[in-house]
């Protein structure tokens, strides 16, 4: 017997927020692997500045920026008499071997320092710049797209486009301000070296960015979607990785839309329960997607060998009173006369104990396989409590899979600590829990939306 493809499914990219700072040293999960960015683009262009607001917005979580600069190669005597014949804006100007290295340690969570360069000596000066793990590693400079090893490390690749004229005007300012330089030294440089090498190594890099900017740090509704991403991206990478039993469906535009529809407060109860049932029965298909299948090969009507699969048979459903419920029709749609059970669990509100108050549950559930129904995963108390009830009647923990519509990364935690063997399978990872244990963003009492049954005021 074979499994499914369920890695097909898991989603590039976590907010496991820890606490903000630029790499500030806090211990890291060592299965925690940072989301690397790679900022490229011409001299002056605006990546630092960009880079910085990204930053700025990401301030939830621990970044830290990293600059092609750093990994300059120190100019010896002979190469110093002669500065203005030395290239600096080609890659061997560059010690690439050294940024990989830095890299692969930082990114698998070890503390670095890497080089401090000086672009008034045009040498690495003591003492290094110490890096800490972190979340996010944003890598910018002129050349990060350039090599294929140094971009073969990064989530996302960012290209900021601005106007060479502008750049030139910027360069003269910065390079006189900043870099002891005077204005014929820039122009020089400029025409001999910075526009061949932008000309032959920088441009043709930008084909292989996710994202350009035009205009760099002027373009504020790019930046805002690429932090958007970002956040997308963290709210949701970390824990797949962390625990490799947590699936997320892979997200599309239309995906969010209907996220989008559900999780609105002004959304009325037909529209609520038109599209949450069609993303319950998303989750239903991937959620049968990870069952066991066995090989199978049948004749097409073409008399071809067609190679294919039979699903697993021994299946049933049991849904969480009441918002499982909801998610009972998507299952009997797809799995035509599958016996559903039920469980019902009180919480009390003072203790926040959880007790079994009803179940029904098919006699044979033991050699069956469990799709547990739940809409919304929170603070995983009453999950622990379905999962305990299947496991007391023989359910082995791994033929268990639980789908959700939405999963807070606490709920995930709680439940993936205690039953690592079964699976979490959900459309969305939320921000947190607030301190009613509600899910952030969320999307209200789910059951008093779909059966229209709360009186609860939705908008603040
Ligand atoms: N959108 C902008 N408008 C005005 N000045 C800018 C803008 N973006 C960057 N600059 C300035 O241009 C110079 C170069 O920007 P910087 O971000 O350092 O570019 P890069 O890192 O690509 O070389 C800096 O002095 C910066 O303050
Ligand atoms: N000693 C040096 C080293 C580099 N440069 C120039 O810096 C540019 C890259 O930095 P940006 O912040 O502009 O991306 C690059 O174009 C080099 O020409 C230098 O002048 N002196
Ligand atoms: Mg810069």
């Amino acid at each position: 017997m074979k499994s499914g493809n369920p890695s097909a499914l898991k989603n590039g990219g976590d907010p496991l927020s820890t606490p903000r700072s630029n790499g500030g040293g806090a211990e890291r999960s060592p299965l925690k692997v940072p989301f690397i960015i790679g900022v490229a683009g011409g001299t002056a262009s605006g990546k630092t500045t960009v880079c910085d607001m990204i930053i700025s917005q990401l301030h939830d979580q621990r970044v830290i920026l990293i600059n092609q600069d750093a990994f300059y190669r120190s100019l010896n005597g002979e190469q110093l008499k002669k500065v203005g014949e030395y290239n600096f804006d080609h890659p061997d100007a560059f010690d690439t071997e050294l940024l990989l290295s830095c890299m692969e340690k930082i990114k698998h969570g070890s503390v670095v320092t890497i080089p401090n360069y000086d672009f008034k000596t045009h040498k690495s000066i003591e003492p290094g710049r110490v890096v800490n793990p972190c979340d996010v590693i944003i890598l910018e400079g002129i050349l990060v797209l350039h090599d294929s090893r140094v971009r073969d490390l990064m989530n996302m690749k960012i290209f900021v486009d601005t106007d060479s004229d502008v750049r030139l005007g910027r360069r003269i300012q910065r390079d006189t301000v900043e870099r002891g330089r005077n204005v014929e030294n820039v122009l020089d440089q400029y025409a001999k070296f910075v526009k061949p090498s932008f000309d032959e190594f920088i441009l043709p890099s930008m084909k292989h960015a996710d994202v350009i900017i035009p205009r760099g740090a002027d373009n504020e509704v790019a930046i805002d979607l690429i932090v958007q991403h970002i956040r997308t991206k963290l709210g949701q990478h970390d824990l797949c990785k962390i625990y490799p039993n947590v699936f997320v469906i892979h997200s599309t535009f239309q995906i969010r839309g209907m996220h989008t529809l559900v999780r609105d407060a002004k959304t009325t109860k037909h529209d609520f329960v038109f599209y949450a049932d069609r993303l319950i029965r998303l989750v239903v298909e991937h959620g049968l997607g990870h069952l066991p299948f066995t090989e199978k090969q049948i004749l097409t009507p073409t008399g071809s060998v067609y190679t294919g699969v039979v699903f697993c048979k021994r299946l049933c459903g049991v849904s969480v009173i009441r918002s499982g419920e909801s998610m009972e029709n998507a299952l009997r749609a797809c799995c035509k006369g599958i016996k559903i059970g039920k469980i019902l669990i009180h919480g009390d509100s003072k203790t926040g104990e959880k007790e079994l108050i009803y179940e029904k549950l098919p006699s044979d559930i033991s050699s069956r396989h469990v799709l547990l129904l739940d809409p919304v995963l929170a603070s995983g108390n009453s999950a622990i409590k379905a999962i305990s009830v299947l496991l007391s009647k023989g359910v082995p923990e791994a033929n268990i899979i639980f789908l959700n519509l939405i999963a807070s990364p606490e709920g995930i935690h709680a439940v993936c600590k205690k039953y690592p063997k079964l699976k979490i399978l959900t459309s969305e990872i939320d921000m947190s829990l607030n301190k009613d244990a509600c899910v952030i963003p969320g999307m209200g009492e789910f059951s008093d939306r779909y059966f229209g049954t709360g009186t609860k005021q939705r908008l603040p």
